[in-house]
């Protein structure tokens, strides 16, 4: 059974008398441990999918499934713990707390959590090692570069060890080599058995993913599966790019 199961998605907004389709009638599966990038115009839906996928915006029609968990019928206080459980997102902008450090940015996800301080302090270190920022990890969010900047939004992301990591545009505010160690981190990450789907307007970043899904108003025009035979491929090639840079 498939991680993600959409069936007949659909999501309209009302702005006054203007009704938008921002997403038509979408029926697609997303198997765990792969990488699928969103690509499409601008307006074409994919924050839209992206945020329904999250748990974070529900649809008007249809059903979304994700581990067999129809999400959008769970109760409020339901939902939010599916989020805590099974969903990390990235997003363009960082949104990160510049006022506090690295480790406590991390950090701050887990405050609702049980867990004893020293266990919370373990966690964090760990995932800030894993996306190569430990050495930073006292520097404040506004001493730090963009793309460092985009590894601890990575690394709070991951602090509740998500099956699912959501990312709408995650290197639209990076240079281009910067965006690379972004995607290797995704690479990385997708390589543990987790899956992400990122929305990009690069078709660059397409090539690392096992799969590529085009939208155009709202439907999908355009699939490309499997271009590589497995994700341990696209790690191996995308290291290869990194070296001749
Ligand atoms: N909250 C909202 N209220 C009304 N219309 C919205 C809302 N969010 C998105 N839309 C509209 O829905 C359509 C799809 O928007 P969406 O943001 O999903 O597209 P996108 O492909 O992610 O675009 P971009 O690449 O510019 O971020 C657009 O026409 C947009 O104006």
């Amino acid at each position: 059974m498939s991680l993600i199961q959409l069936i007949n998605v659909t999501k309209e907004y009302k702005t006054g008398s203007e009704t938008i389709r921002a997403v038509n009638n979408i029926s697609l599966n997303i198997e765990e441990g792969s990488f699928v990038t969103l690509m499409g115009e601008s307006g074409s839906g994919k924050s839209t999918l992206l945020t329904m996928l999250g748990g974070l915006n529900k649809p008007t029609g249809g059903n979304i499934l994700i581990d067999q968990i129809d999400i959008y019928k769970l109760t409020p206080n339901a939902l939010s713990d599916f989020r805590k459980e099974y969903v990390g997102f990235v997003f363009q902008a960082f949104q990160l707390v510049p006022y506090l450090t690295v480790e406590e940015n991390v950090m701050l996800p887990l405050a609702i959590s049980d867990q004893k301080r020293k266990q919370k302090k373990e966690i964090v270190f760990s995932i800030l090692e894993k996306v190569r920022i430990k050495d930073k990890s006292l520097r404040l969010i506004n001493e730090l570069s963009g793309g460092e900047q985009q590894r601890v939004a990575i690394a709070r992301a991951l602090v509740y060890d998500p099956l699912i990591i959501l990312a709408d545009e995650p290197t639209g505010n990076l240079d281009s080599n910067t965006s690379k160690e972004i995607i290797n981190i995704f690479l990385s990450i997708v390589s543990e058995g987790k899956t992400v789907v990122m929305v990009t307007h690069n078709k660059e970043y397409t090539k690392h993913s096992t799969r590529v899904i085009e939208l155009s108003d709202g439907k999908i025009i355009k699939e490309n599966c499997t271009l590589f035979s497995s994700v341990s491929d696209a790690v191996s090639i995308d290291k290869k790019i990194i070296t001749m840079i």
